[in-house]
């Protein structure tokens, strides 16, 4: 089954959101495999942001990722990256359409609550450097046979 790693930034775990999210993503019918509250060590920023490093926000963007401890996911689905991206709205909470998480919670690009993987190879990479293969669990929801068909 497709996988996904999301994760809550410093600034929805301090303004009380976590709860909030984790509920639609559950309500959805995705399923959370692997949780857990970290602060990030500066090479796992390094590494899960590498694209970023030259661009001219990478420094702002280290510092608040570093901020506070951030909610790390991985959630299980069909269709669960573009699914989770949909919910989580455009990168840029200006523009993110009401109903979805940065659309409804946040207001600038720099502090936009949670990040989502964008494609399933992002995916894989990005569960990989976050969680160790022990971590992530397997079960199945008692209400998987009315989810899928
Ligand atoms: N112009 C910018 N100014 C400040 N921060 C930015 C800017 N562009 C991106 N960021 C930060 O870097 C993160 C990664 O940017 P990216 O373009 O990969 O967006 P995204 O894929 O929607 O976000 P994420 O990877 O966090 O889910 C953004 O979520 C945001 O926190």
């Amino acid at each position: 089954m497709d996988q996904t790693f999301l994760m809550i930034k410093p600034d929805g775990v301090q303004r009380g959101l976590v709860g909030e999210i984790v509920a639609r993503f559950e309500k959805k019918g995705l399923k959370l495999v692997a949780a857990k509250f970290e602060s990030l060590p500066e090479e796992r920023v390094m590494e899960h942001y590498s694209e970023h490093k030259d661009k001219p926000f990478f420094p702002g963007l280290k510092s608040y990722i570093m901020s506070g401890p951030c909610f790390l996911m991985v959630w299980e689905g069909k269709n669960v990256v573009s699914i989770t991206r949909q919910m989580i709205g455009a990168t840029n909470p200006a523009e993110a359409l009401p109903g979805t998480i940065r659309g409804d919670f946040a207001l600038e690009i720099g502090m936009n609550v949670i990040h989502g993987s964008d494609s399933d190879e992002t995916a894989k990479r990005e569960i990989a450097i976050h969680f160790k293969k022990e971590e992530i669990t397997s079960y199945e929801r008692v209400d998987e046979k009315y989810l899928y068909e």
